[in-house]
């Protein structure tokens, strides 16, 4: 694969043919190639095209659920419930109490992004163009009364090595809430851009995420807190700055639940309702609804965002200099062995058949840093098309430069697998984010990202095309290896899998379940034909002869697979199931809790929560968990969502 990026010529006219043929193509619809190449601009046009959905709030609007009696089942919720003593039965974090467990006022507080980048001399939360700054020191604002713990993760306290006796304090719903502060934070909302749906849009920011600051733990990792919907901030455009518990437990959840996948992720500590209502326009009826207000505490190593870095270089001038302060920033903290990198590392690379030019990745540790963001760009997206997670709205603000699924808005896990699936109804007329179109995405991306930095001279169009070819090689080696996984198999086959995507797509197959029954299958070439689809009978569900046909013909190529490999039945078993989940985060598994917790049951919402932390595990008595989307799903809303939340 060779791309040609140059910034005076628009980039893309890659041709990304290896990732598309993984991206079964054949299955989308048409959409025009221009649609997901525009040309590159982001140094080039300041032009603003917000594509947030607004907000009006309306006192007269009728709401299906009331105030109070949501106010009075969360009030319900007694402090006794948040004990974690009562709710963890983990003897090792039993042992780990008091030992080296802290309280919130012991967490050691580091501040390295306020004091190490240039900061917004402004503190207000006026919406405004914030120039030459990486962030502005703003306090949570969202109102609060009767803040209510809805659900935590006790993995997420070990990180902090927060004693999860905390969870259960009086004040920690008041505090998570940004209603109270948290003593050793100084909070403030990030400055940065970003391409929305392949146009450039301006300043975005963090618009109701504020960042508390990074805490240090035991083991010397550094680890962000942020609040999102605590409130407005000089980012917040027209928008309330606020969250509603909605798309706060679809937030957390999923955090959790992909983290325990195996799939990097930002991840989140707990989730509060606010006790105040705020006002949404639901996408299916124009309607204003009022729903419960939340915050998620999310975590992470960092939230810089590509688009952090394409705000400054799209200002040109002086800014420019923060691009660089901002790559240095994150080597240093993030990518410490390519600021030790040593030279007499053998890191040289050919750019091309040719073979005129080498790149020298010890020569220039920005292109190093490059390299490796696009890789773990790729292995990320690899892994989403593994579990059929689709994201919904990858744009270039949502892209995490540490190869982490960032923003849990619109996403969905595919049920039946179709490739053109789009969990985002904005992004219905071009599907630019489906299923099927991730990862040409992610390259899209990585080359805005590539050209941000060229713009700011700190790698050169060679170095840049390196890396949008590692991306590419990158996602065809982790998606092979992971698919060849679920098969079960040690070696990746091409044909074998085409046919079995095209299968899945035709009959409309649950993708989860199907991998799962897969297991089933036995490597003996003497089952008789009509035998062979016993054990996937609870996953091919009325079909045709034809199609019956289509399928035996599938799994007797697969099964010679199988014995061609050697490996016994409960060993590939036990391997396969370790990689093909029983339980994913299916949206209406997230709606089912979401209309609990609206009605102010909130056990839903922590079951789904221990279900989710062990994904691939069977789980006796959990099952119905893994059943397929029961008919009431297809209502708008549930696996068809929009962006505002
Ligand atoms: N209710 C809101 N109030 C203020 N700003 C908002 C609101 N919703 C979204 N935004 C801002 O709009 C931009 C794009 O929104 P997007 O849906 O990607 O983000 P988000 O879900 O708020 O945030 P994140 O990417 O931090 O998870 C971001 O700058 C975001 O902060
Ligand atoms: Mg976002």
């Amino acid at each position: 694969m060779r791309f040609h990026f140059s910034p005076k010529t628009p980039l893309l006219s890659l041709s990304s043919s290896s990732i598309t043929s993984l991206c079964l193509r054949p299955f989308l619809p048409s959409a025009p190639k221009s649609h997901f190449y525009p040309s590159l601009a982001c140094h080039v046009s300041t032009g603003g095209n917000l594509r947030m959905d607004s907000t009006s709030p309306d006192p007269s609007s009728s709401s299906s659920v009331s105030v109070d009696s949501v106010a009075d089942g969360l009030k319900n919720q007694s402090l006794r419930e948040h004990d974690i003593s009562n709710n963890n039965n983990n003897m090792n974090n039993e042992n780990k109490k008091n030992n080296g467990k802290l309280s919130l006022e012991d967490l050691n507080w580091d501040h390295s992004f306020v004091r190490e980048l240039p900061g917004d001399p402004r503190n207000d939360s006026i919406p405004r163009q914030v120039f030459h700054a990486c962030y502005t020191k703003v306090l949570p604002s969202a109102e609060v009364e009767n803040p209510k713990l809805v659900a935590w993760s006790d993995s997420v306290a070990d990180l902090l090595d927060l004693d999860p006796k905390e969870f259960g304090r009086p004040d920690f719903p008041l505090k998570f809430s940004g209603a109270s502060p948290l003593a050793g934070a100084v909070p403030y909302a990030q400055c940065y851009g970003g391409h929305q749906f392949g146009t450039w849009a301006g300043q975005l920011g963090d618009g109701r995420a504020i960042t508390l600051g990074e805490i240090m733990n035991s083991k010397l990792e550094r680890w962000e807190l942020q609040l999102k919907g605590a409130g407005k901030t000089p980012y917040s455009r027209f928008a309330d700055g606020l969250a509603v518990l909605r798309s706060s437990i679809r937030e957390f959840l999923c955090s959790e639940a992909m983290h325990f996948l195996g799939i990097p992720t930002t991840r989140a500590l707990c989730l509060v309702t606010t006790g105040k209502f705020v006002t949404r326009d639901m996408f299916y009826d124009g309607n204003p609804k009022d729903e419960p207000g939340a915050v998620v505490c999310r975590v992470s190593q960092s939230f810089l965002r590509f688009g952090s870095y394409q705000i400054h270089a799209s200002r040109g001038g002086e800014d420019l200099g923060i691009v660089r302060s901002l790559a240095d920033y994150a080597i240093r903290h993030h990518f410490p062995h390519i600021e030790n990198m040593s030279k007499s590392e053998s890191l040289s690379f050919s750019t091309g058949d040719n073979d005129q030019s080498v790149v020298d990745l010890t020569s220039n540790k920005y292109a190093a840093w490059t390299v490796e963001i696009a890789e773990r760009t790729a292995s990320l997206v690899a892994r989403w098309q593994g579990v059929g997670f689709t994201h919904g709205v990858l744009n270039t603000d949502n892209m995490s430069i540490l190869g982490l699924t960032i923003d849990y808005g619109p996403f969905g896990f595919l049920d039946a697998f179709d490739p053109s699936y789009t969990p985002n109804v904005t992004d219905l007329p071009g599907r630019r984010y489906c299923f099927a179109n991730q990862p040409d995405i992610g390259l899209w991306n990585i080359a805005q990202f590539a050209s941000t930095l060229m713009t700011a001279n700190l790698i050169s169009d060679q170095e840049a095309n390196y890396a949008m070819e590692r991306y590419g090689t990158k996602f065809m080696d982790d998606y092979q290896a992971i698919l060849s996984q679920k098969l079960g198999l040690q070696k990746y086959n091409k044909q074998l899998v085409n046919k079995l995507l095209s299968n899945l797509a035709v009959d409309k197959v649950d993708y989860t379940n199907f991998f799962r029954a897969l297991s089933n299958i036995k490597a003996d070439p003497s089952i008789p034909g009509d035998e062979l689809l016993v054990p996937l009978k609870a996953v091919l569900l009325d079909m045709g002869k034809e199609r019956k046909e289509a399928w035996t013909s599938w799994v007797q190529t697969y099964i010679q697979e199988l014995v061609a490999s050697g490996v016994s039945d409960e060993e590939r078993k036990a391997s396969m199931n370790s990689v093909n989940p029983k339980y994913v985060l299916r949206n209406y598994l997230c709606q089912s809790a979401i209309d609990a917790a609206e009605m102010g049951d909130l056990e839903e919402v922590r079951r789904l929560l221990k279900v989710m932390e062990r994904p691939y595990d069977e789980q006796p008595g959990m099952e119905k968990y893994a059943h397929l989307p029961p008919a009431w799903a297809y209502r708008p809303g549930v696996c068809m969502l929009s962006c505002s939340s």
